[in-house]
């Protein structure tokens, strides 16, 4: 059973014509990674808000360990905000820089009021911090005095806080130079094998789902047209979009 899938899931913003997804279905099994590839405008972050409950599909569903999400089932709700974590795509961004790092990391447990006294929050912190291979003397400093990887890094220790199956995330590593970029995908690709996490990950660089995602899933103006294992659809894909995308990256190193 899929952790989080959507089921014929359309989309439609307000006043728009076009739906920006258009029954789109897929599913995020435990301990795999699924990458979201398409061009600007094709849906990927709107897929993302979907499994994020950040917003409702206007046709088809949301199932979360294979029920549907309902509206009005907030312990369902709060389950899925636990479970299924964001990470962004700028550090530098979506860090506070007002506020220091065992605050950042410690703030979906105040946000999702899980309840845990004060050595047990900053031992959850730690190990957050450790997972993703920063030593406790972070805690007292401000985003600031990190790099972008580190960041990045303070980001994944704030999602992992929670203990999630998922992690939701948005061109993780576009905004990090290519040596970090390498270092980013490791550490989540050691998070899945090492904890069973689940990884969506919504790129436009091709090579980048091709070194992280066993699945693919490629959208073309809010439609799926091709998605499977990534190796098969990235050595013969099927569509000429998905070959566009591919020539697109000159860098594409996929081994077939
Ligand atoms: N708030 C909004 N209101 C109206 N239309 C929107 C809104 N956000 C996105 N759209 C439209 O929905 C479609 C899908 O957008 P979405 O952001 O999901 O694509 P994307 O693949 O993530 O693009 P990008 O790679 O540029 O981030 C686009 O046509 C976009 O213009």
């Amino acid at each position: 059973m899929s952790v989080l899938a959507l089921e014929g899931a359309t989309y439609r913003y307000r006043g728009a014509t076009e739906a920006a997804l258009d029954g789109v279905s897929l599913a995020v099994e435990k301990g795999r990674s699924l990458g979201i590839v398409g061009e600007s405008g094709s849906g990927k972050t709107t897929a993302l808000r979907l499994l994020l409950a950040l917003t409702t599909p206007s046709e088809g569903q949301v199932l979360f360990d294979g029920e549907p999400l309902l509206r009005r089932n907030s312990g369902q709700a709060r389950r899925l905000r636990r479970a299924v974590q964001p990470v962004f795509q700028d550090p530098y961004a979506s860090l506070d820089p007002r506020m220091r790092v065992d605050r950042i990391v410690a703030e979906p447990l105040v946000s999702l009021g899980v309840e845990l006294d004060g050595a047990r929050r900053r031992a959850r912190v730690a190990e957050s911090l450790a997972e993703v291979g920063l030593d406790a003397e972070a805690l007292g400093r401000y985003p600031h005095e990190f790099s972008g990887g580190q960041r990045q890094r303070i980001a994944i220790a704030r999602a992992l806080v929670t203990d999630p199956a998922v992690l939701i995330a948005d061109e993780p590593v576009s905004a990090l130079d290519v040596t970090t970029r390498i270092e980013v995908i490791e550490l989540l690709d050691r998070l899945r094998r090492e904890r069973g996490l689940s990884i969506v990950m919504v790129s436009h660089d091709v090579s980048v789902v091709a070194a992280l995602c066993d699945d693919v899933l490629v959208l073309q103006g809010g439609r799926a047209v091709e998605s499977g294992p990534t190796l098969d659809v990235l050595s013969a894909p099927r569509e000429p979009y998905t070959q566009g995308l591919i020539a697109a990256i000159p860098r594409l190193g996929v081994e077939p």
